[in-house]
C-alpha cells in the first residue's frame, strides 16, 4: 500500500477548485489509457463542494461522461427522495448536469427501495454491483481509479466510526452500519478492504474541527481508534487539506508532501 502525501491549500475554496481539477486530470488520463475510468464518490461538505467546483470548471468535458462508473463510498439509509442522501446531494451538485450513463452510476439503495428497511440486504445487492463490475481486475471490487472520502472530527471514514464494527470487518466490502454516531444512525459503507482496492485514495477535509484527526492519522493512530488512519490507495494516498486542517501536523503545516 500506498504513503500518505499530503498537500495543504490556503482554504476550503481552494481545495474544492484544486480537487476538481484534480480529478478532471486524473479521470481523463484513466479514460486515455483504459477507454473508462471509476470514481467513488463521499458525502459531506467538502465532498459535495469538489462536486460543485467541478460542475462550475470549464474543464469537466475533459472527463467523458458518459464512460465513468460512479459509486460511493458510503451512504445515508433514507428514503430516495430524502436531502440526506449522498446520492442526491451528488445529483444536484454534479451528476444531473453532465452527460453520465445512467446504467454506469451505482448508488446504495434508499431505505424505500427494493430492499425494503434492511440495510443488510442493501449492503450485500452493493457487494454483488462492485463484484459484478470487477471484470478484469480480479478479486470483489473493482479497481477505482479515484476514490474520494471526507473525514469526520473523530475520525471516520466513509461510514466507518471509530472502534465500530465496520472498521474491524475483515471479510465483507460492504457492511450495513446502525447507531452510527453521526446521524443519520442507519448507514451504508463500503469497508477497509473495497477502499484499498482503490488504486488511489483521496482524503479530503477542511476545517480546524478536522485538525486532530489529522494529526492522529498521519502520525499513525490505529485505524480501529481513528478509521481514517486505514484508507489507503494501492499506488497512491493523498491527503488534501485546507490550512485549518493541516493545523497541528506542527512543521508539517504547509508543507507540499510528507
Ligand atoms: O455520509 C456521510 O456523512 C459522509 O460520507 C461522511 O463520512 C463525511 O464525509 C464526513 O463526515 C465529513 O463530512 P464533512 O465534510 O461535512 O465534515
Amino acid at each position: 500500500m500506498s504513503a500518505n502525501e499530503v498537500i495543504v491549500h490556503d482554504d476550503a475554496d481552494i481545495l474544492a477548485a484544486a480537487c476538481a481539477a484534480r480529478l478532471v486530470t486524473r479521470l481523463a488520463d484513466a479514460q486515455a489509457a483504459r477507454g473508462s475510468a471509476s470514481v467513488v464518490l463521499t458525502g459531506g461538505g467538502t465532498g459535495i463542494a469538489i462536486l460543485e467546483q467541478l460542475r462550475r470548471s470549464p474543464a469537466r468535458d475533459a472527463i467523458d461522461w458518459s464512460r465513468l462508473d460512479v459509486y460511493w463510498g458510503d451512504e445515508r439509509f433514507v428514503p430516495a427522495d430524502d436531502d440526506e442522501r449522498n446520492e442526491k446531494q451528488a445529483r444536484e451538485a454534479l451528476l444531473d448536469h453532465v452527460g453520465v450513463d445512467p446504467a454506469r452510476v451505482h448508488p446504495m439503495a434508499p431505505s424505500d427501495g427494493e430492499f425494503g428497511d434492511d440495510p443488510d440486504a442493501a449492503s450485500a445487492a452493493y457487494a454483488g454491483i462492485l463484484a459484478a463490475n470487477a471484470g478484469q481486475d480480479g478479486g470483489d471490487v473493482p479497481t477505482f481509479d479515484v476514490l474520494l472520502l471526507g473525514i469526520g472530527g473523530e475520525g471516520h471514514v466513509a461510514s466507518i466510526f471509530p472502534a465500530s464494527q465496520a472498521a474491524s470487518e475483515d471479510r465483507r466490502r460492504v457492511v450495513a452500519v446502525r447507531d452510527s454516531p453521526k446521524p443519520p444512525p442507519t448507514r451504508i459503507s463500503l469497508t477497509f478492504p473495497a477502499i484499498r482496492a482503490a488504486a488511489e485514495v483521496w482524503l479530503v477535509t477542511t476545517g480546524e474541527a478536522k485538525a486532530d484527526a489529522v494529526a492522529l492519522a498521519l502520525a499513525g493512530a490505529s485505524e480501529v481508534r481513528l478509521p481514517a488512519a486505514g484508507a489507503k490507495g494501492r499506488s497512491r494516498t493523498l491527503w488534501l487539506l485546507d490550512r485549518a486542517a493541516a493545523g497541528k501536523l506542527g512543521s508539517l503545516t504547509g508543507s507540499a508532501s510528507q
